[in-house]
């Protein structure tokens, strides 16, 4: 790879790179000439007529896409660039002019072989090339189906005196980095600026952290930058209104036993805390987290299933030990052996601190044995890499990780138990039976499924909490019928009266389903009847991959969304993304809410209401108002203003009309667009992925299973097709009152599947009355 200076930035172009232009472009004009004048090359090399390898062959380009000559600046620059592309590649007769970089990169690309590789992710970073815009409005990140990301970024930064902001942020950066580590000008030439700012936040952060011997100077730091700086001589007319409301995902202070088990964990202790669902156990996680971190710590939080992961910013228990399903079939020894080999799992593995497992009643005893094994395995003091003394992790269980499981027995169990011996990962019989004559692990019996009846949970000297305070409902009575059903008491025939024939006010609620089809079924109907012109969102996707986590390259690759070839979207698993890849709304329908946008006001993930309105927002006014948003970070704001720009419904002036909903308690509220970001991989800094999106969903059905986690106003459950009895205490506990809930469904098949509901897991109410739970005053 070699390093050139072009205009006023070092750029890196090399053949093994894919190239993309970062600059300002009526971007989707541009890419369809990009895309012309690559299919076009593609043809004439494919003609017996071609001058195969040719460079320099004129691209008829019928439109110039900027519509306007390029400034001096950018001359200036397109002709350093095709003095480079001449020294490098003794390019004949690139006939660079005002018809643009754009094709000299295809037929470097070509010349290159590259082409198949091309990249063009275009994006503006506003003004450049854009005398007439003055407001930071980017453009979507546009890329072409055939091509992966870009790993490079040209930037034209034609106007010095208007992109002074971007200038310093980059040198500052460029000092800064050297400051640390050695310039390197790859990391800091192939990142979009905002990238800069936002890896350098984190680094920041990382660093405070971690506490690090390297300290920067403040003054060396660059702040963030805004987008108003950005443009700094934007002339938009500053609106006068402010904009809607900013969202804020806010978190409830703790309680004072959630507050004991938080000093628990910040004591080094082992923990497995329980209790009912809305008790406070996610919220709990998420403060143990946070505070551990701020200690230094390395802590990863995992759950068994791709949605729970997402919910809670972590990954799965697969992910995180390097497994793929295949590996259930591994014996024990070679499973052990492959993780270690696995250079990136075992630098991740033997980093941690503390391991935070939510959802432990969906992990499989066999499951939590194996990764008690290798994790000792992985750990093991190895002479040349651990210098500190004490015991060998390997004797420790999960190889003196810290541990912390949360999750509620009385929930969902796991997935299909049991269908590999543990030992030797033979698959195993109906009847759970290892038919390896050769494994002394013989039967497997249902009842032992859950993680507490594996030898390693034994050994992990848990501290166990479990909490009374429900926070959810308040209502006693129903508070009780609840507990009942966690615990498998017996319904008296006065409980199953009061579940089915209570008085109820469950307008507008939303429908609980066992299956995805009746949900889909269901919520397609009722939006159909809406009579309203209907507006239609589509997310807005990206990721950052660091460059070591080049694994991550595939699983979240960005694909086209069904037919739509200007849409790409991250597949995260099977749909399980909190946010819609293409929401659908009308006037008039029913919603939920995805993230916590107002605790006070009680405007949470799973408020409902309906759509009263929408309102048309100016772009620039909607990303002024992000600026006020706190702890926003670029990448957010960036991946907004891509949205927005995606979903405008009006051209001139740049307007996009949001949703304006009632909630259930009377708060009316325009909902703004929402960027949800994972962090993935290993080893910190780590990777990101993100969704944009407007933070609701079809409030008239869904899963039970994609409203574990959410607390409902109003709620109708559907147990009639439940295929796991466990889901009716799941869909019950997600209404706030008996007020909130109805059952439905013929009274006689819904009683039977309440009372088959309650006969409960014997093991599990042995585990739970066996238990020595500590006590707090
Ligand atoms: N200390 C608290 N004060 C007020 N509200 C709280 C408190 N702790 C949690 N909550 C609220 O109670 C509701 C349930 O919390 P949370 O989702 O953390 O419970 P959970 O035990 O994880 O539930 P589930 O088992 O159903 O997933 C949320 O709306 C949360 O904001």
């Amino acid at each position: 790879m070699s390093f050139l200076p072009l205009s006023n930035r070092i750029l890196s172009f090399s053949s093994q790179t894919t190239v993309a232009i970062r600059t300002t472009a009526k971007h989707a004009q541009a890419t369809r000439e990009i895309h012309q004048s690559i299919t076009m090359s593609r043809k004439r090399r494919a003609s017996p007529d071609a001058t195969h390898g040719r460079i320099g062959r004129p691209v008829p380009v019928e439109f110039d896409p900027w519509n306007r000559p390029l400034t001096p600046q950018a001359s200036n620059a397109a002709e350093e660039w095709r003095r480079i592309r001449r020294q490098i590649d003794n390019v004949e007769d690139a006939d660079l002019d005002s018809q643009h970089v754009i094709r000299l990169l295809t037929l470097a690309a070509e010349h290159r072989r590259e082409y198949t590789r091309l990249a063009a992710g275009w994006k503006m970073l506003d003004h450049v090339l854009q005398p007439k815009s003055r407001t930071y409005e980017p453009l979507p990140l546009v890329q072409h189906d055939f091509l992966p990301e870009p790993d490079l970024y040209l930037d034209l930064f034609v106007d010095p005196s208007r992109n002074q902001a971007i200038k310093d942020c980059v040198s500052k950066y460029q000092q800064l980095k050297q400051s640390l580590d050695g310039f390197d000008p790859r990391s800091g030439a192939q990142w979009p600026i905002y990238e800069l700012v936002e890896a350098e936040r984190r680094r920041r952060e990382y660093n405070s952290v971690v506490g690090s011997h390297v300290s920067v100077p403040p003054h060396q730091v660059p702040d963030e930058v805004s987008p108003q700086q950005l443009s700094s001589n934007s002339q938009e007319p500053q609106e006068p209104t402010p904009g809607p409301e900013p969202v804020l995902e806010e978190r409830p202070p703790l309680c004072p036993e959630q507050e004991a088990v938080v000093k628990l964990a910040e004591q080094g202790r082992n923990i497995f805390y329980t209790g009912s669902a809305g008790c406070g156990k996610s919220t709990v996680l998420h403060e143990i987290k946070r505070r551990l971190k701020a200690k230094g710590k390395v802590v990863k939080v995992i759950a068994p299933t791709g949605l729970v992961a997402l919910a809670i910013n972590g990954s799965t228990t697969w992910t995180f030990m390097g497994w793929a399903p295949d590996f259930n079939k591994m014996p024990l020894d070679k499973l052990c052996g492959v993780t270690k080999a696995n250079e990136r799992v075992r630098k991740a593995l033997r980093r941690v601190h503390t391991l935070i497992i939510d959802e432990i009643s969906m992990v499989e005893s066999n499951f939590f044995e194996r990764m008690d094994s290798a994790l000792r395995f992985v750990r093991k003091r190895d002479p040349e890499e651990d210098r500190h003394t004490g015991p060998d992790p390997a004797s420790l269980p999960f190889g003196g990780i810290q541990l912390i499981v949360t999750g509620d027995f009385c929930q969902l169990p796991p997935i299909k138990p049991f269908k590999h011996c543990v030992t030797c990962g033979f698959e195993l019989s109906t009847t759970k039976t290892c038919a390896n004559r050769a494994c002394r692990q013989s039967q497997f019996r249902l009842e032992d499924q859950f993680a507490f009846s594996s030898a390693a949970w034994q050994k992990c000297n848990f501290n166990y909490v479990h909490l009374k305070t429900i926070h959810r409902q308040r209502d006693e009575e129903f508070r009780a019928l609840l507990e009942k059903c966690r615990t498998g008491i017996a319904f008296s025939q006065a409980d199953i009266e009061i579940l089915m024939n209570h008085e109820s006010s469950t307008e507008d609620a939303v429908r609980l389903m066992p299956t995805r089809e009746e949900v889909y079924e269901t919520n397609e109907r009722a939006f159909k009847k809406l009579p309203d012109p209907e507006f239609s969102y589509k997310c807005s996707d990206g990721r950052h991959i660091q460059e070591n986590h080049q694994y991550l390259e595939y699983k979240y690759a960005l694909e086209q969304n069904g037919d739509d070839r200007n849409h790409r979207v991250i597949n995260f698993g099977d749909d399980n993304h909190r946010f819609e890849k293409v929401l659908k709304l009308k006037k008039d329908m029913s919603v939920l809410l995805l993230v916590n946008l107002n605790l006070r006001e009680g405007l949470c993930n799973g408020s409902q209401g309906i759509i009263v309105d929408f309102e048309s927002h100016s772009v620039g006014s909607l990303m002024r108002t992000l600026e006020g948003r706190p702890g926003l970070t670029y990448t957010q704001k960036e991946a907004i203003g891509t949205f927005a720009s995606r979903n405008l419904n009006s051209e001139e002036p740049r307007m996009i009309a949001l949703p304006v909903v009632r909630f259930q308690n009377g708060i009316e509220r325009t909902i703004l667009p929402e960027c949800l970001v994972n962090e993935v991989g290993d080893p910190a800094p780590y990777s990101s992925v993100w969704r944009a999106q407007i933070p609701l969903m079809a409030g008239y059905a869904l899963t039970i299973h994609k409203a574990q986690g959410m607390t409902l106003e109003r709620v109708v459950i559907n147990l009639e097709n439940v295929f796991e009895d466990k889901q009716v205490y799941v869909a019950l506990s997600r209404a706030k009152t008996l007020d909130g809930l109805k059952i439905e469904g013929d009274k006689e098949s819904v009683k039977e599947v309440l009372e088959r509901a309650l006969q409960g897991d014997l093991q599990v109410q042995r585990f739970m009355e066996e238990t020595q739970w500590i006590e707090f005053e």
